[in-house]
C-alpha cells in the first residue's frame, strides 16, 4: 500500500476538539497519512495536540507523522517525522529514530532534490507546488512541469504540497505524483469526510 496517496497536514489554528474531529472524519474518507503540525504553541501543547491525533488514529492502520520536532515524534511514539531545511539535519534525525519510523523531507530546490538522494529519508514533500495563504514563506513554486521534472530525477517517492485543492488535484495527479498533502482542503471544508473521498477518487 503507497502510504502517501492522501496526505492530511493538520491545520494549528483549529482547536482541540476540532482537530479531533477533523482527523476522525479525515481518515474515515480515506486519508492515507496524517501530520501533526504546530507552528504556534509550545512544546506541550505540540504532544498534547499529537497525542489527541494519536488516540483518534489508533487502531485504524493510519501513521502519524510528527512535523519538524524529532524529540516530539520519540516522546509520543509517533511513526515518523517530516522535516524542512532548516530542522534537525536528516542524518541526524534518522540516527535518533530508529531505521524503520518514517522520514520525510522538504526540497524547495533543484539542489535540494540532488542533495536529498544521498540521505537517508523515505519520501520528500515538494514544497510547494503552488502558492498558498496556509504558508507564505514560500518563494518560488515548483508547479506542474517542475514537478514532472522533480518525478523524473528523484529515486524517492514524492508528496507534492502548497495549494492544491479538488480543481487543481487531476493535473497533480496526472504527473503520476506518489501522493498529496493538503492543509486547507480537508481541514476547512464544510464536510473533511466528503472532501477527503472527493479528493481521494481524484487522485485515482
Ligand atoms: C508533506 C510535507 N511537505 C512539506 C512540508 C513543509 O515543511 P517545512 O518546509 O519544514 O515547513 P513547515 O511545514 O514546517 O512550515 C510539510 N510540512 N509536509
Ligand atoms: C505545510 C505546508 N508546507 C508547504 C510547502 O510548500 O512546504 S505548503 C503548506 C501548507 C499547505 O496548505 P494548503 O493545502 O492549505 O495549501
Ligand atoms: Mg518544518
Amino acid at each position: 500500500m503507497n502510504p502517501y496517496r492522501l496526505y492530511l497536514v493538520t491545520d494549528d489554528r483549529q482547536p482541540i476538539g476540532t482537530l479531533q474531529t477533523v482527523v476522525a472524519e479525515a481518515v474515515a474518507g480515506g486519508v492515507t497519512l496524517v501530520q501533526v503540525r504546530e507552528k504556534h504553541g509550545d512544546v506541550r501543547a505540540f504532544i498534547e495536540r499529537a497525542e489527541a491525533v494519536q488516540e483518534v488514529l489508533k487502531g485504524t492502520g493510519v501513521p502519524l507523522i510528527i512535523n519538524d520536532r524529532v524529540d516530539v515524534a520519540l516522546a509520543v511514539n509517533a511513526d515518523g517525522v517530516h522535516l524542512g531545511q532548516s530542522d534537525m539535519p536528516a542524518a541526524h534525525a534518522r540516527r535518533l529514530l530508529g531505521p524503520e519510523r518514517l522520514l520525510g523531507l522538504s526540497v524547495e530546490t533543484e539542489q535540494q532534490l540532488f542533495e536529498s538522494e544521498l540521505l537517508p529519508v523515505d519520501y520528500l514533500g515538494l514544497s510547494a507546488i503552488f502558492a498558498t495563504p496556509t504558508k507564505t514563506d514560500l518563494n518560488r513554486h515548483w508547479g506542474i512541469d517542475g514537478l514532472r521534472q522533480a518525478l523524473k530525477y528523484s529515486s524517492r517517492p514524492i508528496v507534492a504540497i502548497g495549494g492544491i485543492h479538488a480543481g487543481n488535484l487531476p493535473e497533480v495527479a496526472q504527473t503520476g505524483v506518489h501522493g498529496v498533502a493538503l492543509v486547507s482542503a480537508i481541514c476547512r471544508a464544510p464536510c473533511p469526510r466528503s472532501a477527503a473521498q472527493a479528493l481521494g477518487r481524484l487522485m485515482g
